[in-house]
């Protein structure tokens, strides 16, 4: 069987922390054309703010995964399809590459791992919370990241390779990269896409693209745009290939 993935051309990622743009509902964010969504953030989550957005998504005909930041923000509800759980190659600490996964299988009784799949982020905005959060190494090049790409698939299994730029528009040849060092595993990108033309220039290297603040800051209409670009992207040919 395919992975729930293998057709996946964008994802909206929600931040329970933060609010829709006013006026706007879930149904909205549901019917931009997105192919998922992914609820998580890195500050301040907890319990309450997950499942308030789970309840209020799983409604809808698009497939809702969490992507938890903690033990704590993961929550199990009927209509939920699944969960996409971060490995932090390039965190300062342990603790983010498998020690808060050993928690959580110590802690939660009612994991189904059947539909749990983790992604190999690497972090490269030093800025971002996630950065700080995770004491990521952001100081690579771009050899280094298409390494740590390879590394995850062929030495860790991993089968999605997550760019993270969160909050600013990364190096397109870093993404490049990555994606050329991996064969099967998918590649997905976030990080500052907020219109058709950043859509479309991710969506020609990764396999996915995300999009986060920008339904919280600018709304569904922004969104739609980037929905676009990441298809078109993948609807043109790419030279030499
Ligand atoms: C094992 C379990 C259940 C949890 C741990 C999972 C891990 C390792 C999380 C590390 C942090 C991480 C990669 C979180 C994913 C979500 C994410 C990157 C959100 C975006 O963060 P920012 O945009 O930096 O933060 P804010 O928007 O909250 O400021
Ligand atoms: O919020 P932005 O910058 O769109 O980033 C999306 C996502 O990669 C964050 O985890
Ligand atoms: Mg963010």
């Amino acid at each position: 069987m395919s992975a729930p993935w293998a057709a996946w051309d964008h994802i909206v990622k929600i931040d329970p922390d933060k609010t829709l743009v006013e006026g706007e509902t879930f149904e909205d964010v549901c019917a931009t054309g997105t192919d998922a969504l992914e609820i998580g953030g890195t500050t301040g989550m907890t319990e309450e703010k997950m499942a308030r957005v789970v309840e209020a998504t799983t409604a809808y005909d698009v497939p809702v995964y969490i992507e938890p930041s903690n033990v704590g923000s993961v929550v199990h509800r009927d209509g939920l399809d699944g969960y996409f759980v971060p490995i932090v190659l390039n965190a300062g600490d342990p603790f983010w590459v498998t020690g808060a996964h050993k928690e959580w299988a110590r802690l939660d009784s009612e994991i189904d791992w059947e539909a749990t799949f983790p992604e190999a982020y690497i972090v490269l905005n030093p800025d971002s919370s996630v950065a700080t959060y995770t004491e990521a190494d952001c100081n690579l090049d771009v050899d280094e990241v298409a390494a740590y790409a390879e590394v995850a698939e062929q030495m860790l299994g991993q089968r999605i390779i997550y760019i993270e730029y969160s909050g600013t528009f990364g190096d397109p040849d870093v993404v490049r990269a990555a994606a050329d060092a991996v064969e099967d595993a998918a590649t997905f990108y976030g990080g500052g896409v907020d219109d058709y033309e950043s859509a479309y220039e991710m969506g020609r290297h990764a396999d996915t693209v995300i999009v986060g603040d920008l339904v919280h800051d600018e709304g569904v209409e922004a969104v739609e745009e980037t929905v676009a670009g990441a298809k078109d992207a993948k609807s043109e040919p790419i030279e030499g290939v």
